[in-house]
């Protein structure tokens, strides 16, 4: 079997008693493009912080292309491009003078080194700023420059942390452009948290949450998880959950109570067979009202929010005073005179 690109075993970080990574363990497959997705403070910088040496690991261990981050980090850094989250500013160098400089330092051949800065600029898209101070970038083309400076070695890794952040919308579009153009020769790991990005371009996502994996799935088996329905029905809660219950199409039937007399319901069917419509007939016989009948396609936006977003809101829950009960008025503190 190949040696995977990256391979996460039990790693764990913690800054004093903040766990910030907690046993990830995953493996990426070489040529693999996988979206590293979580919300704020999930521990996804702190992760490829880790695998690019330039953070220490609490415990656990990690490999790239077979080098341990640990004792083999000098060979780790010759086999990855590290776009960190917020990139480094030598406010006073010129964009192509900056990326000549690491060129040099990455050791990029000396012969081919132009050419090869002229290649990085123009995947990134930086060619028409190459002679601007960096200090007068915005913080999007900082980005870019930042992703010219992971290509210039040509390494077989690249981890890039929010690439696409303090871009616009065109400039986003274009930079999932050059990540899944550059996923074709290049093991890419990639962080954001924003869900669409991901899903224009991901082989495969890993959602991290609280320090800890929840989620590791390919697009393809993404795509070909089963769609549901979600019916809201205006009837009594109980008799309607039997009565889908109790529909020979139904393997599955999940309730979600709304208001008083109005329930929310996801169905799965049997046979992957749409069967609505013979269900929204039923349930009219019934007497009942149907408000809403929706296909619930399985997207990244539904599976995080199944992972993550269902997670804050029992967390919120919990945390939420009980209403406390009317207390005596506090007795006059004030001192006797
Ligand atoms: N140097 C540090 N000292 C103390 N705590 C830190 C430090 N760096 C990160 N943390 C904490 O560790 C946790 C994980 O942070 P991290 O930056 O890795 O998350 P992230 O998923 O990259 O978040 P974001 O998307 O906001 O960049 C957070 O609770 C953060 O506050």
């Amino acid at each position: 079997m190949q040696t995977p690109a990256i391979n996460v075993q039990n790693l764990c970080k913690n800054y004093g008693p903040v766990q910030a990574v907690d046993d990830v363990t995953f493996q990426v497959a070489r040529g693999e493009l996988v979206g590293f997705l979580g919300p704020n403070g999930a521990g996804k910088s702190t992760c490829m912080r880790i695998l690019t040496t330039w953070l220490p690991a609490s415990s656990g261990y990690a490999w790239l292309n077979g080098y341990d981050v640990m004792y083999q980090s000098m060979d780790v850094r010759k086999n990855i491009g590290y776009l960190p989250e917020s990139v480094p500013v030598y406010g006073e160098m010129r964009v192509r003078e900056y990326l000549a400089y690491r060129a040099k330092l990455k050791g990029v051949d000396r012969h081919g080194r132009g050419a090869r800065i002229d290649h990085c600029m123009a995947k990134s898209r930086v060619k028409e700023v190459q002679n601007r101070l960096l200090s007068t970038l915005s913080k999007g083309y900082r980005q870019r420059v930042g992703l010219a400076d992971t290509l210039l070695a040509d390494p077989p890794i690249l981890i890039l942390d929010e690439p696409t952040s303090g871009l616009d919308p065109v400039q986003i579009g274009e930079t999932l452009a050059t990540i899944k153009e550059l996923g074709g020769q290049h093991t890419i790991l990639f962080s954001t948290h924003v869900l669409p990005e991901v899903e224009k371009v991901y082989d495969r996502v890993i959602i991290i949450d609280k320090g800890r994996i929840k989620f590791d799935e390919t697009k393809k088996a993404i795509d070909a998880r089963e769609a549901s329905y979600l019916l809201e029905v205006r009837g009594p809660a109980e008799a309607m959950t039997a009565f889908l219950r109790d529909q020979p199409e139904l393997a599955s039937v999940e309730v979600q109570p709304i208001e008083s007399d109005l329930t929310g319901f996801e169905l799965w069917s049997r046979d992957r067979k749409d069967h609505r419509e013979v269900l929204a007939a039923r349930i009219a016989a019934k007497g009942w009202g149907l408000r809403r009948v929706e296909v619930r396609r399985p997207s990244l936006e539904a599976i995080f929010n199944d992972v993550v977003r269902r997670r804050q809101e029992t967390e919120a829950q919990v945390a939420a005073p009980t209403e406390a009960p009317p207390s005596a008025p506090e007795p006059d503190k004030t001192p006797a005179a």
